[in-house]
């Protein structure tokens, strides 16, 4: 079902707009305390925003425009919330837990429960129908949960960071089951994992202080990506400036790279690299490639097997013997090396 949402929240700085086609699932991505429960909040009607309207298909959700006002409440709403812990009723079982939504819909006791054995099936948690959710485990509760969001037939569902809460095992599985639940079905997820941005949603949305810094197809943006946050997530540099003959004018100094576009002398652009691209020296060493930025390290932190290397925005991944053996230390000035190849600079 089509979606379409404008509100603004004065005293949470908060003003977004968004729309979204029939059958898409959009990943909100962005940091703490962004904005984005108080966007499902609001989706949601759990919150009042100041002003702007949102329509779920042929239904008005609210309209804060005084002269067409509309509100519909939290369960007329046709979306259901998926929240980080699966928040299911404790005295009843798996199965009540999921013919609850039908049954409050108004079906009957058995068509509901029939309706709840499909979901649990689909949900793979058929086997567990008749345990309490203090007998679950935090991944079948949460499998339970999809389930009983499911059983509502929502026409728009709301999933926040649905893998927040699960172990490494159990986030998988989780995954797995999105993946084949959102084919087809508008949703809207919260997430803080780039791979579940990549892995289910068609297009992602960056909220920052409560409005959007970045939003376009998923891949797009996690390969060019253009806001901060974006970069961070798809684990690239990012660096802004402006165009000139030779590349890209950034505050750290010139770099010569891939163009992509069309890109004029003068044009605001940015420069993306991974940080496994870099490598870091104390003196330019000779016969230096074309890049090299002279900046002072801010941090040395470990990273994966290796040791992450950062001077303000620049993040470069060198091994630990090669930490070793150059001695680095925050507040020291370095060299870093940048293969032309290996960076990408497109519009801004
Ligand atoms: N109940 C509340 N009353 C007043 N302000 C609030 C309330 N909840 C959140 N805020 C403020 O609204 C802004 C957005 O918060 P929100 O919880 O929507 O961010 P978020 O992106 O969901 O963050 P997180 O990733 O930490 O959950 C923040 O400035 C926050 O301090």
């Amino acid at each position: 079902m089509r979606f379409d949402f404008r509100a603004t929240l004065a005293d949470r700085d908060f003003d977004v707009a968004l729309e979204m086609e029939p059958g898409q699932t959009l990943a909100v991505l962005g940091p703490n305390g962004a904005g984005k429960s108080t966007l499902f909040a609001i989706i949601a009607g759990l919150l009042r925003p100041d002003s702007g309207q949102a329509h779920l298909g042929e239904r008005t959700l609210f309209d804060m425009d005084p002269s067409n006002r509309a509100w519909l409440a939290p369960h007329e709403r046709g979306t259901a919330l998926l929240a980080q812990e699966p928040l299911l009723f404790p005295h009843l079982s798996a199965l009540e837990n999921v013919a609850f939504g039908p049954r409050s819909k108004g079906s009957s006791v058995s068509s509901s429960r029939d309706t709840a054995r499909r979901w649990l099936a689909a949900t793979d948690t058929a086997a567990l129908a008749a345990r309490r959710p203090s007998e679950l485990s935090g991944g079948q509760a949460q499998r339970v949960a999809v389930a009983r969001a499911l059983a509502a037939g929502p026409d728009l569902l709301l999933l926040d960071e649905p893998m927040a809460a699960l172990d490494i095992h159990a986030a998988p599985l989780m995954r797995r089951l999105l993946k084949s639940v959102l084919a087809q079905r508008s949703a809207i997820i919260i997430t803080h994992d780039v791979l579940d941005a990549l892995m289910l949603a068609d297009r992602v949305m960056v909220l920052e202080d409560g409005h959007i810094t970045e939003s376009g197809n998923t891949r797009e943006v996690l390969n060019k990506p253009r806001s901060r946050f974006a970069a961070g997530l798809a684990g690239l540099n990012l660096l802004g400036g402006t165009v000139c003959a030779e590349g890209i004018e950034t505050s750290y100094g010139l770099l010569a790279g891939t163009p992509e576009g069309e890109l004029a002398p003068g044009d605001r652009a940015a420069a993306a690299f991974r940080p496994s691209a870099v490598s870091v020296y104390l003196d330019p060493p000779h016969g230096s490639p074309r890049n090299m930025l002279r900046a002072s390290i801010t941090e040395i932190e470990p990273h994966g097997d290796g040791i992450r290397v950062r001077a303000g925005d620049l993040a470069a991944d060198i091994t630990p013997s090669a930490l070793a053996d150059l001695g680095l230390a925050p507040g020291a000035e370095a060299h870093f090396a940048i293969k032309a190849t290996a960076v990408t600079i497109y519009g801004a």
